[in-house]
């Protein structure tokens, strides 16, 4: 008999839903909703870099792509065993005794203190320093050590810290919070204990520094130092965490309902995008997995045998079974990648938005046309024109920190910069050295998982630019000297939520099993080019000496600001 489940994947602007037959991995529907709010950019101030979403996005994306799946495929909805949810991270939310977000609150409906902080959230950068002094500092153990050595503004304590600090309202009215994989997977089961809710491995271990070497979280005694709030959230949280191989639970009435299901669905435990995308593109020992989209991540797996009791400098932590059970999973990333030049075509649009689309010359209906014409001429024109010029040509050197670093030792205060523009600079030479400055940024984490003994052999690219980008991925290929192979699915994130959600149901024995059957095939691969590798190493050093030029002008600029 068939087995169908459903993978559903929470990206940065909209949420994917697929379903899939567990024999052989075929997508037999699938279907996307962007954000509604996040669309018209309500609850973000990007100028601090703060960026929110409404959980209502979340929730109204969460029926609509399911039904649609579900009555797109036909498929008797009593063979659809389950369902595995991954979603961005470290993208807590402050949630009631119940657990209703409070944005879904009268209260707090437009507070967006109250709603989800999204992973590229860098409002909390003060409070991520602070947790660092402090584990460095305060004679105990240091409890980053298995996060890179270095907490992010990105992460779970620093962002709550923030919130704690800035709005009393919030912080009182707040019992706990849940990472974004939690609450979505929380609102679908039965059981409402939240106390024995299973959150994920994952979000714990990579983002709260949850490990087993402390007995799960930082003690009240360190969190109590940062602020008393802290301490008491904390036995508000959790002890055990689990992989998203194990069942969460079963759906309830209330969602069954709504969706079309039965309540004997399996909902499994929740987990991150990347980390789900890369067993969707069949991740094995050795090989990175780099998911290419608005951000980066970096994904490798390890025997734990290999790994002992190492501890990667410069990461985003260490996690056992935060991709495949009983591996290691080690991550990295950049904040921006895709990003990066969605922030240099904004720019650009300036004079487009302002004044060709408010023109009183244009009708309408001419301005919608027009805006189609450019949307889908904008990137393509501008990559065409930057391939066309020589690598012999002078371009600038930039640097890839819009949104800070994550990765190599995560410094979000960190801002980008761009050297060597003349009068012969023009756009698509700016293009070219962002799209360089990305692919630079890439193969600084390569080398540093490789300078700290991290074996590569392989390279996959997953993701909207992996796909979309052949010159990016050619640059990319010639940077890191490496071959990389472009993963089939343009939904490798969700595909593997889908085959966590077949481990779960018992379908597979274990997730290696299930990815090898469902996961997706290559549709390309990019080789170094000989002739090129010596001119890029060049303009590699560039990037070098910029970004140490600037990381040491940041930091003394910060020093004198704390005098
Ligand atoms: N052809 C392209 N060339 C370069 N960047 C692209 C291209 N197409 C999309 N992008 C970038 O990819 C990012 C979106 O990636 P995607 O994987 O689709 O989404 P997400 O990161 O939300 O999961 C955006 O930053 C966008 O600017
Ligand atoms: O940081 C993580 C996972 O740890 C990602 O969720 C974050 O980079 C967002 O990824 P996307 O750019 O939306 O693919």
């Amino acid at each position: 008999m068939k087995n169908y489940v459903i993978g559903l994947d929470y990206g940065s602007d909209s949420v994917r839903a697929v379903l899939i037959d567990t024999e052989n991995g075929q997508e037999l529907a699938s279907d996307v909703c962007h954000y509604k709010r996040w669309k018209n950019k309500q609850y973000c101030n990007p100028s601090i870099n703060q960026f929110r979403q409404h959980p209502l996005d979340h929730i109204e994306g969460l029926e609509s792509t399911i039904k649609n799946i579900v009555s797109a495929s036909k498929v008797d909805p009593s063979l659809i065993k389950s369902i595995c949810i991954d979603t961005t991270g470290s993208s807590p939310v402050p949630v009631t005794e119940d657990g209703t977000p409070l944005a879904l609150t009268a209260e707090f409906a437009e507070n967006p203190n109250a709603m989800m902080v999204l992973w590229k959230d860098h409002t909390a950068i003060n409070e991520a320093n602070e947790i660092n002094e402090l584990a460095a500092t305060w004679g105990g153990e240091d409890f980053t050590k298995y996060e890179g050595g270095i907490y992010s503004s990105e992460w779970f304590w620093a962002k709550i810290l923030h919130i704690a600090r800035e709005d009393e309202a919030v912080k009182n009215a707040a019992y706990t919070w849940l990472e974004h994989c939690d609450l979505m997977t929380y609102l679908l089961i039965d059981d409402k204990d939240l106390k024995t809710f299973k959150r994920s491995r994952c979000a714990a271990g990579h983002k709260a520094m949850w490990h087993e070497d402390w007995n799960g979280l930082p003690p009240e005694e360190f969190l109590g130092k940062l602020h008393p709030y802290l301490a008491q959230l904390r036995g508000k949280l959790y002890d055990e965490t689990y992989t998203s191989d194990l069942v969460a639970g079963t759906l309830n009435q209330e969602w069954a309902t709504k969706l079309g299901l039965t309540t004997d669905t399996i909902i499994a435990v929740g987990t991150f995008d990347a980390h789900s995308g890369s067993v969707g593109a069949k991740i094995d020992e050795y090989a990175l997995v780099r998911v290419m989209g608005t951000s980066t991540c970096d994904i490798i797996v390890s025997a734990k045998e290999n790994v002992g009791s190492k501890t990667v400098k410069g990461i985003c932590g260490q996690v056992d079974g935060s991709v495949i059970p009983d591996y290691i999973g080690l991550e990295a990333g950049q904040s921006a990648f895709g990003d990066v030049l969605a922030w240099f075509k904004d720019t650009l649009s300036w004079p487009l938005d302002n004044l060709v689309y408010n023109s009183t010359i244009l009708s309408e209906e001419q301005k919608a046309q027009l805006k189609e014409e450019v949307e889908s001429n904008f990137i393509k024109t501008l990559t065409e024109q930057a391939e066309a010029i020589p690598l012999s040509e002078s371009i600038p050197t930039a640097l890839d920190w819009v949104n800070g670093r994550r990765t190599p030792d995560a410094n979000q205060g960190l801002k980008s910069a761009m050297t060597n523009l003349s009068l012969g600079t023009k756009a698509p030479h700016i293009f070219k050295a962002l799209i360089n400055s990305i692919c630079f940024g890439s193969k600084k984490i390569v080398d540093r998982f490789e300078e700290e003994g991290v074996r590569i052999d392989s390279v996959i690219g997953i993701g909207g630019v992996a796909r979309k980008s052949p010159f990016i991925m050619q640059t990319l290929a010639n940077v890191l000297n490496k071959p990389i192979k472009v993963c089939a699915s343009d939904q490798a994130p969700a595909l593997g939520a889908a085959i966590y959600a077949a481990v779960a149901a018992g379908i597979y024995p274990n997730v290696i099993e299930a990815a090898k059957k469902m996961g997706s095939d290559f549709e390309s691969e990019y080789f170094p080019q000989e002739d090129k590798i010596e001119k890029y190493q060049e303009l590699m050093d560039s990037y070098s000496e910029l970004a140490q030029f600037i990381e040491n002008q940041i930091e003394k600029k910060s020093l004198v600001t704390i005098e």
